[in-house]
């Protein structure tokens, strides 16, 4: 399908292109992070030079937000735009009922806000991410930096009485030094291979104090977009039931790929 774009960039781009077809004129939108995500919003910037698209994006990073205005989108805040029509985002993970693990770029908290005050959210991923049961994916959780360390084992004593395989968990790091989100927060990263009941770990997990979210979003997601790198895209639904799949041609002289 594609001359320059690897299997896994032409399955993210070709799920990041059929995810802004939903995109409508004068909607608010939450912009997602990471790599598929980013690809989403160099097509979305794509339908605001060339169609002249009015739409105007919350970010849910400082990355995000540098993209999307170096590309012409115009960036509001949350506060400013109380409430969104839709958020397009990738995620790390996703099971059949569409629950995710998210977080895997550090961004899970402003996501989870971004996405739960949005009307819809559809995830855009390649096939990899599908999954029985989430869990593979160590799960994400921010922590406030006072007394990190003692969160943490609080975390691995409470995991201790879950359904899950793993307890283990790790501080995230950059390099030789904690990662720091944007919001001033650690990451610390749960080995825990399989969750039994996703739900309910997510509540328990934010009853720890120092614990500001988790990487579950439960129930968040409406509909799944999942690239592949042979230009399909299926479309997964989980209030309409739809299940479709359907070629995306382009062409590597769209004005997209000069921005890369
Ligand atoms: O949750 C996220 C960032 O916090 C990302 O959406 C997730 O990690 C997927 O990233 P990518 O599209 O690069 O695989």
């Amino acid at each position: 399908m594609s001359e320059t774009l690897s299997p896994i960039d032409t399955a993210k781009f070709v799920a990041a292109k059929r995810a802004v077809e939903f995109v409508e004129d004068g909607m608010k939108l939450g912009l997602g992070t990471g790599s598929t995500a980013a690809w989403m919003v160099r097509c979305l910037a794509e339908r605001v030079r060339d169609e002249g698209l009015k739409i105007v994006g919350v970010p849910t990073s400082t990355r995000t937000a540098e993209l999307a205005r170096s590309l012409g989108i115009k960036v509001i805040s949350l506060d400013e735009a109380k409430w969104l029509d839709l958020t397009i985002d990738g995620a790390d993970e996703f099971d059949a009922e569409l629950n995710l693990i998210k977080g895997g770029g550090g961004a899970l908290l402003q996501e989870k806000i971004v996405a739960t005050a949005s009307d819809q959210m559809i995830v855009i991923t390649d096939a990899a991410k599908e999954v029985e049961h989430l869990g593979a994916f160590p799960l994400p959780i921010e922590v406030i930096p006072f007394g990190w360390q003692t969160t943490k084992a609080l975390v691995e004593e409470t995991l201790g009485s879950m359904d899950v395989l793993g307890q283990s968990s790790t501080l995230r790091m950059n390099g030789d030094v904690p990662f720091i989100t944007d919001e001033g927060n650690h990451i610390v990263d749960l080995h825990l291979q399989r969750i039994g009941n996703a739900r309910q770990l997510a509540l328990v997990l934010n009853q720890v104090p120092g614990v500001v979210e988790n990487g579950l979003f439960i129930d968040i997601c409406d509909k799944v977009i999942i690239g592949h790198g042979d230009g399909r895209v299926q479309t997964k639904d989980i209030i309409t039931g739809e299940d479709s799949e359907r070629m995306i041609e382009f062409a590597e002289s769209d004005n997209i790929f000069a921005d890369l």
